[in-house]
């Protein structure tokens, strides 16, 4: 698998004249190129011709364009069309709106919409806690972005974020059977997005901000946690975090290290470096570097971000003082947050036993597996397509439904921790190896332990505001 690539999958629409050639031809063609043939269609069949969609795995785009030129150029064979998997899983978006009760008649729209809605929209209007029971509220959360830092991307804006925002809302209905809006604003003033974020609220269970840049990220959840009283909570921050946290707890087990004792570097001091690094403190370790593009924040300088003046406070015990080659030496743990290709093979031969290797960054990690595999001991990625996938996804549907549940006021420590932990134990200790520390996306009872500890963690911390045998429907 070619890392900047992810298995691009392309449909080639052929039309083949029977006398001049065959699908064999083509077959040959196609592997003299280094193209992959995973499926063929029988479109259309005359005397004449044969129409064929012949979907070929190539490496990159330019590979797939090579491929098309080739077929082109051989007679008898046109290539009619060429289409992408992936933009075809997109066409139209990814969701929709879908009624839970069908109107079959008059008495039914009488009842789902005026007249007898007012009663409905009254009750609510007497005691506005009723819109749990009675609108989408209980079960719905905003997914906010402002496309600022969408994956590994960048800031490319709102409308180029939307992909990743609907992805988010298919991932929270899937796997936790929340339903979730994605919401991308065309603004990236922080006090607009407050503003307009709190304006939305009422429709929401709770807000999941997405991919909103550091440091205006930070402000930013912090005001809507002050001025709102569902769970606001920046994935990209607090389910990174708990993520992390989970595969560090079970990845230490595995090398038979305590957190305590661990040298821990972490590249990227935005929203996500900030958040496991608090995450990482809470949990008992003590030794952590940071490092940014300028350098290992350190106490010999002042910076103008605030997160970053925190930062220096809390870590770098021994106050060093330079760049990643530096602060890499008898590390026991790299975390990457950052960008492509930060972390290079002479990094890890210069970090302590059992090197442990978290290369989040997304789509592109820090480094590739195939690199890093020679000098690493445990070795985990944000993707999807090689084992240990340390990703928010395992944490934010869990979450929210464990703080939905308990009609949580927010999401606090107590409750982060616990989804962690719940994370970490859904994998026995006799199940830990290398290429297994983290449980897998669609092991449904991941969710499950998340959302229950999460929830218990409400209750014992005060945030939950059910009452668990509610009977009131009117
Ligand atoms: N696996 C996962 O679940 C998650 C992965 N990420 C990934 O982490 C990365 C950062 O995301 P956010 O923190 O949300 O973005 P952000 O924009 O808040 O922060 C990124 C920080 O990394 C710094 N940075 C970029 N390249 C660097 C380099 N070569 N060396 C040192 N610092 C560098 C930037 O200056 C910025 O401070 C992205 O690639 C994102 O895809 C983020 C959230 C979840
Ligand atoms: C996974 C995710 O949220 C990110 O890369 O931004
Ligand atoms: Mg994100």
């Amino acid at each position: 698998m070619n890392v900047n690539n992810p298995g691009i999958s392309l449909i080639y629409r052929l039309e083949l004249a029977n006398s001049v050639t065959t699908f064999a031809k083509v077959a040959s063609l196609v592997g003299v190129t280094g193209g992959d043939i995973i499926a063929v269609d029988v479109i259309r069949v005359s005397q004449d011709i044969v129409v064929r969609d012949v979907t070929i795995n190539v490496s990159n785009r330019d590979h797939g364009k090579r491929i098309s030129d080739m077929l082109n150029s051989e007679p008898g064979i046109r290539v009619v069309a060429v289409s992408d998997r992936t933009f075809l899983v997109h066409l139209g978006g990814k969701l929709e709106v879908s009624p839970k009760i069908q109107i079959k008649n008059r008495d039914d729209l009488s009842r789902v919409y005026t007249p007898h809605v007012a009663r409905i929209c009254e009750a609510i209007r007497d005691d506005v806690s009723k819109a749990y029971q009675l609108t989408i509220k209980r079960n719905t959360v905003a997914v906010v972005s402002d496309g600022t830092a969408v994956l590994g991307l960048g800031d490319i804006g709102p409308y180029a974020a939307m992909p990743v925002m609907e992805g988010k809302a298919m991932l929270f209905k899937q796997f936790a059977g929340i339903d979730a809006f994605p919401i991308c604003l065309d603004t990236k003033d922080p006090d607009e997005i407050v503003r307009i974020v709190k304006s939305i609220a009422p429709a929401f269970g709770g807000i999941n901000l997405e991919d909103i840049g550091s440091p205006r990220c930070f402000a930013i959840e912090e005001q809507l946690r002050k001025e709102l009283d569902i769970p606001v909570f920046h994935d990209d921050q607090h389910g990174t975090a708990v993520v992390l946290l989970a595969g560090l707890i079970n990845a230490t087990k595995l090398v038979k290290k305590d957190l305590s004792d661990l040298k821990v570097v972490i590249v990227g001091i935005g929203a996500a470096g900030v958040a496991c690094t608090k995450m990482m403190l809470a949990a008992g370790v003590t030794n952590i570097i940071g490092v940014t593009l300028e350098g290992i924040l350190h106490r010999g300088k002042d910076y103008d971000i605030p997160a970053w003046n925190w930062y220096k406070e809390h870590t770098n015990p021994a106050n060093v003082q330079g760049t990643l080659a530096d602060a890499i030496v008898d590390a026991d743990v790299f975390i990457g947050v950052s960008g492509p290709g930060v972390l290079k093979p002479e990094h890890i031969q210069k970090m302590a036993r059992d090197p442990i290797v978290f290369a989040m960054a997304n789509p592109t990690p820090e480094i590739t597996p195939e690199e890093a595999a020679p000098y690493v001991r445990v070795m985990a990625t944000g993707r999807s397509d090689y084992p240990n996938q340390i990703n928010n996804v395992l944490c934010f549907p869990g979450i929210f439904k464990g703080a939905l549940n308990a009609r949580a006021s927010t999401i606090n420590e107590e409750m982060k921790l616990a989804a962690a932990h719940a994370i970490a134990s859904s994998i026995k200790d006799e199940e830990l190896t290398e290429d297994y520390i983290i449980p897998s996306v669609f092991n449904q009872s991941v969710v499950e332990k998340v959302a229950d500890a999460v929830s218990k963690a409400a209750y014992e911390s005060g945030v939950a505001r059910r009452e668990i045998h509610h009977t009131d429907n009117y």
